[in-house]
């Protein structure tokens, strides 16, 4: 197991510098992969995932930076010099081997002895549920079954510097999903292996690893846990995209503690010294700290309300913007006038789509 450390890796396809940003599939990044950690990459379609999972595995040779595996340079080692294991959408196994020989071939190759294969093809068919047939063919299989099995030769391997995995569930049954999620995280706590799993998903992200890291446009936007992308989106993107609904961002102008918004103020759970009084800002909040009420709050106009079940949400629009409220229990509304109340806590300024840190409220008073 290694430590994996990107020092100023970014990638041109079409090679060298490019003489503006836009023109790296994954601009320039720093950034140190722990052992034994998980991690997942996340982000739309095209936003640079695969390439950096490339970079790792050795099938993209970055066109700028260094990539170290603890103190040795492995920029330009094929894939095979890197002592890394793989895991991709589609099953890739033997189906004419058994199950067990198919989980046995990666530590048969290595030679290990035969009494420590059995061992350890038996712990890893038992966390992964495959124990029942371990004698079976793969041929017979469902695809389920057969991309556990790839997950299985995946982490059988427990001399690996890293187990990369790129969008592994694609194929798996929806309601079995859920399952194997949590079931791949509690693997990675048995086997304490650095994991990176690449995902456009964020509830596989979220549930599987320690760290995740969002990318937007080829560039990793914020690289934190759950809670932390959840709580404090250092980035727009990262509040829009985390979360659903998304975080909700609206235009206003920062006036010391308080941002006007269409000509009313909304108190904020700090003061922003360094801004201006009078510019422009996005004021960022998660539809789960804006409640609705019947009275106290800002004036909006309700839109439509979703009922989810466990939750109801309503759509309402502040002076014009639009804003997703959460709607307290019990509460009942008639007609399309109401009330929002923001948790000062909760509320993030935003400029240029950065998170621009706030001075505490009773830091200021202590001071
Ligand atoms: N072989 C290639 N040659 C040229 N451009 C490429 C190549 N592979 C990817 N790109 C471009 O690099 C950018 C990042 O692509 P990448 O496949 O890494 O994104 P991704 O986040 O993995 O997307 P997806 O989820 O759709 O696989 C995209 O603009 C893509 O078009």
């Amino acid at each position: 197991m290694a430590q994996i450390t990107l020092d100023g890796v970014g990638h041109a396809y079409g090679g060298g510098k490019p003489a503006t940003d836009a023109g790296y599939a994954l601009k320039p990044l720093h950034h140190v992969w722990e052992a034994g950690k998980a991690y997942a990459l996340l982000g739309p379609s095209g936003c640079g995932k695969t390439t950096l999972l490339n970079i790792i595995s050795g099938l993209v040779i970055p066109s700028e930076g260094r990539l170290l595996f603890d103190d040795r340079d492995v920029t330009r080692l094929p894939t095979e010099q890197r002592n890394i294991a793989q895991v991709f959408q589609f099953p890739v196994i033997y189906d004419t081997m058994t199950v067990a020989e198919n989980l046995a071939f990666p530590l048969k190759n290595r030679g290990m002895p035969k009494d420590r294969i059995a061992a350890r093809v038996n712990e890893i068919a038992t966390m992964l549920d495959l124990n029942h047939d371990l004698n079976r063919r793969a041929r017979g299989l469902t695809a389920d079954a057969k991309q556990k099995i790839s997950l299985g030769r995946g982490l059988v391997r427990s001399d690996v510097s890293a187990v990369l995995f790129d969008e592994p569930l694609t194929v798996i049954d929806p309601a079995l999903k859920w399952e194997l999620r949590s079931k791949l995280k509690a693997v990675h706590r048995a086997l304490d292996l650095l994991m990176i799993y690449v995902t456009h998903d964020q509830v596989e992200a979220l549930t599987f690893a320690d760290k995740v890291v969002v990318m937007n446009d080829g560039r990793a936007v914020q690289i934190g846990t759950p809670a932390e992308l959840f709580e404090k989106p250092e980035h727009t993107f990262v509040g829009y995209f985390i979360g659903s609904p998304g975080m909700n961002l609206l235009q206003g102008k920062i006036q010391g503690t308080r941002v006007i918004l269409d000509g009313q103020e909304i108190a904020l759970g700090a003061a922003y010294p360094g801004l201006a009084a009078g510019s422009p800002v996005k004021l960022g909040i998660r539809p789960d700290y804006a409640r609705l009420s019947t009275s106290a709050g800002l004036p909006v106009q309700v839109r439509r309300i979703d009922d989810l079940g466990r939750k109801r949400l309503a759509h309402v629009s502040l002076g014009g913007q639009p804003l997703v409220a959460t709607v307290p229990h019990g509460m009942s509304l008639e007609g399309t006038q109401a009330c929002v109340q923001f948790d000062p806590a909760r509320t993030h300024i935003y400029v240029d789509d950065h998170r621009v840190e706030g001075q505490s409220l009773s830091e200021g008073r202590a001071a």
